[in-house]
């Protein structure tokens, strides 16, 4: 793990948030047109996470013919995704709008179209706007062996994040997102 993803000794412990979801609970797609969680992108990952313990979630992806790399198997990218993707529904747990700054990825074994990935996610610690994140994707089940993992520092945004750098007809169109739950995930967690 490369000394950016290492946090600093005044690093702070993650605090889960106290109206985090409850363990177990799904989390919904953040934004229906999101590659990674999203019900409206057809060759996406429609990766569904659920809240976990402490400052942690699980989700799972299904590899599909439309996730190769070489033939038959996941492309390692699309597992990157997946990992990235994960990681990123951390902030719901702690209730802050967080987007990637660096993702280090081990690939350990190959993953087959029609496996399903078990993936997991935790927060290890949080140092100002910086927070600290692992994940691992299992194969053959939530104990099989690890096929990906990955170590990640994602970085605290303002709502204005996507305001200023998105295109106004994608923002304008999540506001408008009938999914009160969903509209809350894209905007209102932190704004
Ligand atoms: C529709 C909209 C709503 C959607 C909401 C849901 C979103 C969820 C989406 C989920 C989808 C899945 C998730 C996705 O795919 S998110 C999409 C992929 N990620 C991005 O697009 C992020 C692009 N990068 C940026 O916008 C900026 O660089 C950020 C915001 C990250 C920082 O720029 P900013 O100017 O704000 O801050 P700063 O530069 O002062 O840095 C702050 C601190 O961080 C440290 N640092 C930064 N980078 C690195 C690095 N690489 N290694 C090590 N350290 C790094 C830096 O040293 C500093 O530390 P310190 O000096 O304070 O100690």
């Amino acid at each position: 793990m490369s000394t950016a993803l290492t946090p600093p000794a005044e690093a702070r412990p993650p605090v889960r948030h106290p109206d985090a979801p409850a363990p177990g609970e799904p989390l919904g797609a953040h934004y229906a047109y999101c590659f990674g969680c999203g019900g409206g992108q057809p060759h996406g990952l429609h990766l569904e996470a659920r809240a976990g313990e402490g400052v942690s979630v699980t989700a799972e992806f299904t590899v599909t013919t439309d996730h190769q790399g070489a033939p038959g198997l996941a492309h390692g990218g699309v597992l990157a995704t997946a990992l990235d993707e994960t990681l990123g529904a951390l902030g719901w747990m702690l209730r802050v709008i967080a987007v990637t700054g660096r993702l280090e990825t081990d690939f350990r074994l190959p993953v087959p179209v029609g496996t399903v990935l078990h993936l997991q996610a935790e927060v290890t610690a949080v140092h100002g706007r910086k927070i600290y994140s692992t994940a691992t994707g299992r194969i053959g089940g939530p104990e099989g062996p690890v096929a990906v993992r990955a170590d990640a520092l994602f970085v605290e945004v303002k709502v204005d994040h996507f305001i200023d750098n998105g295109r106004p007809e994608e923002i304008q169109a999540a506001m408008a997102d009938p999914d009160q739950v969903r509209r809350a995930r894209a905007f209102e967690v932190n704004p």
